[in-house]
């Protein structure tokens, strides 16, 4: 394509995660303890599905690494420069979109590339080259109030791969869209991840999910969250959701994660895991 896609940038970086541990200090109430020194790597071009029991800590995590949250002790490193500011080569895909309503399709798109200070006819043509990807090259002009939430979604992962960040970093993107959205829409990040090669980290509360795209899954432990578990998925894509094999690793994750939101439930969250 054009060159912001032959910049430095591009290549998939690594995310070291070492320590991190996490406490919230609300004003009028008690500190809340969110991460146990947490530890991973993550390594270049490696897509990896982070899950666990709701309030574990999972999107406190993923905005340390993003540099929108700072860790109280540890650090996170991309290929060994400390974190600590969000910067645009760590691209951000939320659940809620966070488009900016004022702005049409095309624009929104193009926020980052202006950014960024790419020359106006090089932002036109990735514009309309990442709006057909996702499909919406017919609604460069619309306003984004008149969109659907899975067109917004799209319009959400054009506006950060355009940009060409070395990681997607990502909060439950697909969670509030329905069934078949959801999987055309994973359809679509898993082509653009194998022809562009990022890095990407995915908060989901999915095990389907998380097992049709990532190469390794994160099982976090109940809050306070740490790694409890680490698991390499070896299957081929496309991914079947029937076959033995991923059915096999999906209820082996379930079990793991019922036991974690069991603890959380059960008044035992307390309880430490050995690592
Ligand atoms: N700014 C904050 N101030 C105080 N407590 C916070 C703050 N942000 C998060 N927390 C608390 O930290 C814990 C972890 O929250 P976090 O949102 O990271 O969990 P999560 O695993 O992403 O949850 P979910 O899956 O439900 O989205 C929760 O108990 C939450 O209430």
């Amino acid at each position: 394509m054009t060159t912001i896609f032959d910049k430095t940038n591009s290549k998939a970086k690594g995310i070291r995660i070492k320590n991190v541990s996490k406490i919230f200090f609300p004003e009028n109430d008690e500190p809340v303890e969110a991460l146990k020194p947490v530890n991973l790597d993550i390594h270049p071009g490696e897509f990896v599905a982070v899950i666990g029991p709701s309030g574990c800590g999972k999107s406190t995590l993923l905005n340390i690494v993003a540099g929108f949250e700072q860790a109280t002790a540890g650090s996170v490193l991309v290929d060994g420069e400390k974190v600590n500011k969000p910067d645009i080569d760590r691209g951000m895909v939320f659940q809620q979109y966070a488009l900016f309503p004022w702005l049409n399709v095309q624009e929104n798109v193009e926020f980052g590339l202006k950014q960024l200070n790419v020359p106006v006819n090089e932002r036109a043509e990735i514009v309309t080259s990442f709006l057909k990807l996702v499909g919406l090259q017919d609604f460069a002009n619309a306003r984004i109030d008149s969109l659907s939430g899975g067109m917004k979604q799209r319009v959400a992962l054009a506006r950060v791969f355009c940009t060409n960040p070395s990681i997607i970093l990502m909060d439950e993107p697909f969670g509030a869209l329905d069934a078949l959205t959801r999987s055309m829409l994973q359809k679509e990040l898993l082509s653009i991840w194998q022809e562009y090669e990022k890095t990407v980290m995915l908060i989901t509360h999915s095990v389907q999910e998380a097992l049709v795209l990532a190469n390794r899954v994160v099982v976090i432990t109940s809050r306070p969250g740490r790694v409890k578990l680490n698991i390499k998925v070896d299957l081929p894509y496309p991914r079947d959701p029937k076959s033995m094999a991923f059915r096999e690793l999906e209820s082996d994750i379930l079990d793991q994660l019922t036991d974690e939101i069991a603890k959380s439930y059960g008044g035992q969250s307390q309880v430490l895991m050995a690592d």
